[in-house]
């Protein structure tokens, strides 16, 4: 608001600037006003001249009478016999020399006096009319000094409210920057596990819903005893065990795999899978995997390392062929821990 009104200002103000210039170069009353003054007395003084010089009388009252006419023309404006009171004592001066002059009835020397009195206030106007002149002078420059300041600072607080509206935008910009930042990290955190830093449930959901109508394997895999483990090394040591075979299971599916824990000793392994053989060799290596990583598991009821019972199927990826999906590699892994554990099924055509 207060931008538009400092504009509105320079506008106004630069407005203001061409006016004045022409009304100071109108400033045709003084300037005419003085010249003609000027030119009056000088025909007077001609006249004088003319009355003074050494020539026929006759010849010298015509001289005269042209000039104290041509004198009397440009005397007879309005504005003088409005703004100066000896300007009609003048003319009257004029018209009775004038008409003496015409009959001569008047001599030489009598008709130069005469006019020293109009000449004398012909010579005041003029002065006058010089005086006004430089008084708008002066008050012109005054103004235009004036309007510049105004203009000048002007000018510089918007380029100040200008520098001061770009800092306030950048200082948004990076806030802004900064909380887009943040929610973007916490939308990652919301989707890791922090345990063992792979994907989580959600994780996995949002994963399938982007590889729409692609043909994949979904791998539930289940530490075995996993409760026994913990019982006997401790949660702590049990929680290494859960970031090794994290590891574990990712190396085995040779990084092709995207990796979820789903809770609890129960991973997930998400990866393109074309056909149900390719899904089982998969299977079968993160057996033949837990086997040659030979974790020790002091508390294995059949006295084994550390076994993984592991459940497959393979889906065209959507969201409800997902949850038959889900629903068939649990059973498969169901099935594994029924038949003992330490191995793998899959459900062909989920
Ligand atoms: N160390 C550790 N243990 C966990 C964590 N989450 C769950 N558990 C434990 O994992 C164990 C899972 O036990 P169960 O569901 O009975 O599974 P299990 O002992 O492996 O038995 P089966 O699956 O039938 O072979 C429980 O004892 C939980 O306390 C965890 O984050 N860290």
């Amino acid at each position: 608001m207060s931008f538009l009104a400092l504009m509105v200002l320079i506008v106004y103000e630069s407005r203001w600037v061409y006016p004045e210039i022409q009304a100071y170069f109108s400033q045709t009353g003084n300037l005419t006003g003085q010249q003609l003054a000027t030119r009056s007395r000088v025909y007077l003084q001609n006249a004088q001249s003319e009355l003074l010089a050494d020539q026929p009388e006759q010849e010298a009252f015509a001289a005269a009478i042209t000039d104290i006419e041509l004198s009397y023309g440009l005397s007879d404006m309005h504005v003088y016999r409005h703004q100066y009171e000896c300007t009609e004592p003048s003319l009257r001066i004029l018209n009775r020399v004038l008409a003496r002059l015409e009959v001569a009835e008047i001599d030489r020397v009598g008709a130069v006096g005469e006019l020293f009195g109009p000449i004398q206030c012909l010579t005041h106007i003029e002065m006058d009319q010089l005086d006004q002149r430089g008084a708008a002078i002066n008050d012109f420059s005054v103004s235009t000094r004036q309007h510049n300041q105004v203009l000048t600072y002007s000018s510089l607080l918007i380029f100040v409210m200008g520098l001061v509206f770009w800092w306030l935008h950048e200082r948004q910009l990076r806030r802004t920057d900064h909380a887009t930042q943040e929610t973007f990290e916490w939308m990652q955190r919301a989707m890791r596990d922090p345990l063992t830093g792979i994907g989580n449930r959600s994780a996995l959901h949002q994963d399938v819903l982007a590889k729409q109508h692609q043909s994949l394997g979904l791998i539930l895999i289940d530490i075995d005893f996993f409760k026994q483990y913990n019982d006997a090394y401790g949660h702590p040591q049990g929680d290494t065990l859960l970031r090794q075979l994290a590891t574990l299971i990712g190396e085995t599916l040779n990084d092709e795999a995207q990796l979820y824990r789903l809770g609890g000793d129960e991973f997930a392994a998400l990866l393109r899978c074309p056909d149900t053989e390719t899904l089982k060799s998969y299977c079968c290596q993160l057996i033949e995997g837990i086997r040659a990583a030979d974790f020790a598991h002091p508390a294995h009821p059949d006295k084994k390392g550390v076994t993984f019972s592991v459940g497959g199927s393979r889906f065209m990826a959507d969201e409800a062929t997902f949850a038959y999906a889900y629903e068939a590699a649990d059973k498969a892994l169901y099935r594994v821990k029924a038949a003992g554990r330490d191995g793998w099924q899959v459900t062909e055509d989920a």
